[in-house]
């Protein structure tokens, strides 16, 4: 499995307004997975979230490849030898863009296949080209749904169209992605990156990091837990980190005085768990 030069990162970090890109990099193999460029992309991942100048974080690919899957190498290499293995269990779990507290958003700028799409569900919207092909490949590769995607995909699209994509491993573009609920939005490939950006700098500028942090985690954690659980999780960061923040004092006087929001910078470590509700 080869690997871009040292003078060509694997992926490509690039920032602007409270925006930081991280793009797929190795452009002798398409932007395949690489165990390499998996390390990379979560170092980068730790190091948006750690950095508080970054507010959204956009995920693609450089040139006309957003990940089409593992390395077609690599898996030829594993079929050699099948005692090979890149042990995924012993690495970040690649749910971890779930885990960072700001807003994740996949620009999926072409081909998006097997661990590609598996990457692309894990952050939290998708913008597509309407030129780009998506595909789950994994039952034409002979393997199971790999990394969560049997838990993401049905959550996503419903389990009797997860099971059809699953299945198939058929192709997806454009309006039918949009139809599933795959993605978020299509656009013409020349107008991808400038929507994209437009709306992440606009979270970035109007959206309080900490307000938008604490709904993340509120979000992903209530697809595990009863509906009553998720109201008494609203309370508990009401009381803990909104009511006496500064971006809620913001957030409604900069309405009433009909002027933008100056939101503060939030480190995310100063607030994990909230504390429980008080007795009465
Ligand atoms: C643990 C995780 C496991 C997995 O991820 S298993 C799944 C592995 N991935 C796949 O099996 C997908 C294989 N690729 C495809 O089926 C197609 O691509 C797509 C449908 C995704 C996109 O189609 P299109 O946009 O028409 O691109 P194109 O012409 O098929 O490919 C362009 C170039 O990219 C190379 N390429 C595609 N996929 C991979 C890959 N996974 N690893 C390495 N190279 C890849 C091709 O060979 C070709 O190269 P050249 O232009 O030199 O002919």
């Amino acid at each position: 499995m080869s690997d871009s030069t040292p003078q060509a990162p694997i992926v490509l970090r690039e920032d602007t307004d409270g925006v930081a890109i991280l793009s797929f990099n190795r452009p002798d193999r398409n932007n395949s997975w690489s165990v390499p460029m998996e390390l990379e992309y979560y170092r980068l991942l730790r190091e948006c979230a750690d950095d508080p100048a970054v507010r959204v974080i956009v995920v693609t690919g450089a040139g006309r490849s957003f990940c089409p899957g593992m390395d077609t190498s690599a898996l030829a290499d594993q079929v050699a030898d099948p005692t090979l293995t890149t042990e995924p269990h012993k690495r970040a779990p690649i749910t971890t863009p779930r885990s960072i507290r700001k807003p994740i958003i996949a620009a999926i700028n072409g081909a998006c296949a097997g661990i590609g799409l598996i990457a692309a569900m894990n952050c939290d919207i998708r913008f597509l080209s309407s030129k780009a092909k998506v595909t789950c490949a994994f039952s034409q590769r002979g393997i199971m749904a790999e990394h969560g995607l049997a838990f993401t995909l049905p959550r996503e699209i419903g389990t009797s169209r997860a099971l059809d994509l699953l299945f198939s491993s058929r192709i997806v573009m454009g309006q039918e992605a949009l139809d599933l609920g795959l993605v978020d939005r299509v656009y013409e490939p020349e107008e991808l990156m400038p929507r994209t950006l437009e709306y992440a700098r606009g979270l970035a500028a109007n959206s309080s990091p900490v307000a938008m942090g604490v709904i993340k985690q509120q979000v992903y954690e209530a697809l595990e837990t009863t509906h009553e659980e998720a109201r008494t999780m609203a309370i508990r960061w009401w009381y803990d980190t909104l009511r006496n923040h500064h971006d809620f004092k913001e957030g409604v006087t900069s309405y009433l005085e009909k002027r933008p929001p100056a939101f503060a910078p939030w480190d995310p470590a100063t607030s994990t768990v909230p504390a429980p509700l008080p007795e009465d």
